[in-house]
């Protein structure tokens, strides 16, 4: 019964119809009430469901109204009352903001955090640098701004924000920052960040500062070090920055100090402020170009980044041996070039080797030009040139830049003034001259083997760190430092003295002669003691070595005598043929003349003697016209003589009467 009224409660309709009233509302309410009184279920439950439902589903509404609310009194918020800056870590900037945060401490602290030992770990892009020349990155400031360092057992943790929101104070004045990752990143690549900074305020000011302070630090720490640029391999290839490297002190590179001094003083010259107004007043562009050339690790790189770290320029390095680079894309770079800046472009014979293997125009094309009557001598060397040639561009993989496509890129219309180009070679003699001529190259420096200026200038360098006073000078004498630095010094002298005397003088190159002391960096009189070893086994490596190299050379100079042979005597065959063939037209054309001439002779003598027959033929026609006319005018005579005979018959036995007048006549 009590079942019955609550349901009654809920349910006017349903007990209306329990109780039997026809007034019912709800079609089978009847119904529904006697199922769940028959199952013993208590209709007030129901009740409950349906008002906590209820309650729910208000609260809900409230709450996404209230959301909404919020958005949108944040949005007001970030559209009127907020300022902020976005950074991408793909961005220089990034790099600067990173560091910054690293200074001071902001976000490596935080609750929530990154961690990794790995290298470059939030920038892909900066990542490939860290290839330049196949070295490894070194501890220096990664460009997420965090140094990593080692300890003996390897690379430490270093730790960054996570993803997320952070606050920190500013000059007091409060600095939410908010990293995020990239929506498309999918966690199988490298992660893509965006750093924005948010102060409350209209002014966008507290953000530039701390911008314009986080760049300011950076960059003054790079002062310390040399920017290379390198390029990215992305389609079309761009300038990227790579990590910095320790600045290199010019004293470090051994070479002849003449010549260190005469190009130090012309790149200060050119780089003079006034110096571009000179270049212009002259009707010059301002530009200057020098060309390190010479063997394989004699310094050329080295010199180039002392250089730039003297002068404080960036480097941007671009190799042409690089099978990506491409007339296009060489111009495209030289276009994006700073106004002040070092460019190095390596290996520029491979500028242009295609072209020349395979005949397209240049040194063959002017060989092939050369007409036949040309030195024989002149035609070796050119052919002698030519396998060397091939042999270097078999060696290298080819560069498509061509000669008149890195010429553009030079002196062209995009390439800017201001700019410091040094080009470096092995081999100097396959340039072309278009290259080199002044204008293009102001100055040049060879380098070669070490000569014994260099080999006691590249001892001293590796021991004569007046910073590293070594603990290998053992004496009873009480010395102070500065006694125990000269006397260090005078010893490290009197070393570098034997050590350059003992070596034989243009046989290594500064970077073998570097590696051996390198490997006794911590005791130079090791170093003399080890000498004769090393020199025992080197000499002997490269006795095989030159050995196998005059071998080869040998081949190559029999393949190409070989060579030179063929191409002579099919220079000769063709001759012989060539004048053969001139002999038997002339001999056809003799031939011919005769046949013609007597031809003609037989034809003339034909028509003399046609004429000569004709004429005969004509005399006898006439002869026997006039015998024949003769013989008439005789019969005609007789005929005559004998009508007139015969008349005087006739007139005769006419007047005898005795004949018929007409048969006498007949
Ligand atoms: N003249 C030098 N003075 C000091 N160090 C040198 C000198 N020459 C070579 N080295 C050392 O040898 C190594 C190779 O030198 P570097 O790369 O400058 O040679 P390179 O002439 O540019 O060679 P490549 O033609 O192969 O590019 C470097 O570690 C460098 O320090």
């Amino acid at each position: 019964m009590e079942a019955m009224e609550a349901i009654s409660a809920v349910l006017p309709g349903l007990s209306a119809s329990a109780t039997g009233d026809p007034g019912s509302v709800i079609p089978g309410g009847q119904l529904i009430g006697s199922l769940i009184a028959s199952i013993g279920l208590d209709p007030s439950l129901f009740v409950k469901i349906g008002v906590t439902l209820t309650i729910v589903a208000s609260l809900f509404g409230f709450l996404s109204n209230a959301w909404e609310g919020i958005t949108q009194i944040s949005k007001f918020f970030s559209d009127n009352l907020v300022s902020s800056a976005t950074i991408r870590s793909t961005d220089e900037a990034y790099v600067y903001m990173m560091r910054w945060l690293y200074n001071h401490h902001i976000s490596t602290d935080s609750r929530l955090f990154g961690v990794t030992c790995r290298k470059n770990q939030m920038n892909p892009n900066y990542r490939q640098h860290t290839r330049w020349y196949g070295q490894e990155p070194s501890d220096e400031p990664e460009t997420d701004g965090i140094g990593i360092m080692e300890d003996d057992l390897g690379p430490k943790l270093k730790y960054t924000a996570a993803p997320g929101f952070y606050h920190f104070f500013y000059k007091r004045r409060l600095v939410l920052m908010q990293r995020k990752l990239k929506d498309d990143y999918y966690g199988f690549e490298e992660p893509d960040v965006d750093l924005t900074l948010f102060t409350f305020g209209r002014s966008p000011v507290t953000l530039r500062e701390i911008l314009e302070e986080a760049r300011k630090e950076y960059l003054m720490e790079q002062r310390s070090s040399t920017l290379i640029h390198t390029t990215v391999a992305s389609y079309p290839p761009t300038w990227s920055l790579g990590h910095p490297r320790p600045s290199r002190n010019l004293d470090s590179v051994i070479m002849k100090e003449s010549d260190k001094e005469k190009l130090l003083k012309d790149m200060k010259e050119y780089l003079l402020p006034n110096a571009k107004k000179w270049y212009h007043k002259h009707g010059l562009p301002y530009r200057r170009g020098y060309l390190f050339y010479g063997l394989p690790g004699a310094g050329k790189t080295s010199l180039t980044l002392a250089l730039a770290s003297e002068l404080c320029l960036p480097i941007y390095v671009l190799s042409l041996a690089s099978s990506t680079m491409a007339d296009d894309v060489l111009l495209g770079l030289f276009a994006t070039l700073p106004k002040k800046c070092i460019i190095l472009l390596e290996d520029i014979d491979s500028a242009g080797i295609d072209r020349q293997s395979f005949g397209g125009s240049g040194l063959y094309t002017t060989i092939a030009s050369k007409s036949d009557e040309d030195d024989d001598e002149e035609e070796e060397e050119e052919i002698r040139k030519r396998e060397e040639k091939k042999k270097l561009a078999a060696l290298k993989q080819g560069s498509s830049v061509s000669l008149s496509g890195l010429l553009n890129a030079i002196d062209g219309i995009s390439s800017h003034e201001g700019r410091i180009l040094i080009m470096t070679t092995n081999y100097r003699e396959l340039l072309d001259k278009a290259l080199i001529r002044p204008g293009r190259v102001d100055m040049e420096i060879k380098f070669g083997n070490a000569d014994i200026e260099i080999l006691e200038g590249l001892f001293k360098a590796v021991y004569a760190d007046e910073n590293d006073l070594p603990n290998f000078i053992r004496t009873k004498e009480k010395l102070s430092k500065a006694e125990l630095k000269e006397k260090y010094l005078e010893k490290i002298e009197r070393l570098a003295q034997e050590f350059g005397s003992r070596i034989p003088s243009d046989k290594f190159t500064p970077a073998e002669v570097q590696g051996f002391l390198l490997s006794h960096k911590s005791d130079p009189e090791d170093a003399l003691d080890g000498l004769d070893d090393w020199l025992k086994s080197r000499l002997q490596e490269i006795d095989i070595q030159e050995q196998s190299e005059q071998k080869a050379k040998e081949r190559l100079e029999r393949a190409t005598e070989r060579k030179i042979k063929e191409l002579q005597k099919k220079k000769r065959d063709r001759i012989k043929s060539e004048r053969k063939e001139i002999e038997d037209e002339e001999k056809e054309e003799k031939e011919r003349k005769e046949k013609k001439e007597k031809d003609e002779k037989e034809k003339k003598e034909k028509e003399e003697k046609e004429e000569k027959e004709k004429k005969e033929r004509e005399e006898k026609e006439n002869n026997e016209k006039e015998t024949k006319l003769g013989e008439n005018n005789t019969t005609e005579t007789k005929l005559t003589n004998g009508i007139s005979e015969l008349k005087e018959k006739v007139q005769m036995n006419m007047v005898n009467g005795v004949v018929d007048p007409v048969s006498s006549a007949e």
